[in-house]
């Protein structure tokens, strides 16, 4: 069975839930969090601003430090031959960004981190002990001073014109990262898939927050949590409009250790040269 649980982030047993959906299903989704919705919705508006903004080129992203805008068409998933339909930002902490959307962005980014931070702490606090020894650091120290972790906001237009076949919003792809926070997008889309193959939706109410094990923490944890699969597929004809969605990816510092071969830098660097994203 797989079962995406939406936990109460208030409730008493929350981390344990949220921990068992971790495991089951790579994913979780959280309300009644600490993140304050009037907050996300200003995000939504600066952002959707920026994005119909021609202005938007003059900060076109950085191929080494990876900051900045990307335009529409600039990533591929892993095995994918087809770029995404989306353009995006990546916000990293004290790099560019536009003026009008600086307040808002800074909050939600130091938000989110610190909710991010409290989600590594339920799961170091809720795994069997015998994993918890294994882990070459302890999860939340991981993060001890780290300015890796990135903010993405992300703009998929609506669906062009002859826009090439089998292009879809985002090819279904793992996350690199330890966990996702992903501020549910303000249109449906995102599904993730079981291990028989067979995709479901994310719940996706308003306001709620997603949260997906990457990579990161599949190989920190020899596999206990899944790096689940997860896609963006295109909008129907009768509601072809804009999504925008903001995941925020937890990094840990470059050198802090995954496992006795890797740091979280030797794995970043190998994983965004298979994305395109880096040469
Ligand atoms: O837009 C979404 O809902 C998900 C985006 C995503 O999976 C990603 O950017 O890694
Ligand atoms: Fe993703």
């Amino acid at each position: 069975m797989f079962n995406i649980a939406t936990v109460d982030y208030r409730a008493p047993d929350a981390a344990q839930q949220f921990v068992t959906s971790l495991r089951e299903t790579g994913f979780a989704v959280l309300r009644n969090h600490s993140i304050d919705t009037a907050l996300i919705q200003d995000l939504y508006k600066v952002w959707s601003g920026f994005f119909a903004w021609d202005g938007k080129h003059e900060y076109t992203f950085d191929p080494e430090i990876q900051d900045g805008y990307f335009p529409f068409k600039s990533e591929n998933a892993k095995d994918s031959a087809v770029k995404d339909l989306k353009e995006f930002y990546h916000v990293y902490p004290g790099r560019r960004l536009p003026p009008q959307v600086k307040d808002a962005t800074d909050r939600m980014y130091a938000d989110l981190s610190a909710m991010g931070l409290t989600l590594l702490n339920w799961i170091q606090d809720n795994v069997p002990e015998d994993l918890r020894n294994s882990f070459k650091q302890p999860l939340p120290n991981m993060m001890d001073g780290s300015t890796s972790t990135l903010f993405r906001v992300l703009h998929y237009p609506p669906i062009g014109e002859g826009y090439e076949p089998g292009a879809v919003r985002a090819a279904a792809h793992e996350d690199i990262n330890l966990i996702t926070l992903l501020v549910t997008g303000s249109e449906p889309g995102l599904q993730a898939q079981d291990t028989a193959g067979n995709w479901h939706d994310v719940p996706c109410d308003a306001g709620m927050i997603a949260v997906n094990a990457g990579d990161m923490l599949k190989l920190a944890s020899g596999g206990y949590f899944p790096a689940t699969t997860h896609r963006v597929v295109n909008p129907p004809p009768e509601h072809n409009v804009s999504r925008y969605s903001m995941p925020l990816f937890l990094h840990p510092r470059p050198d802090a250790p995954l496992s006795d071969e890797l740091t979280a830098g030797q794995y970043l660097d190998q994983r965004l040269r298979e994305i395109g994203l880096k040469k």
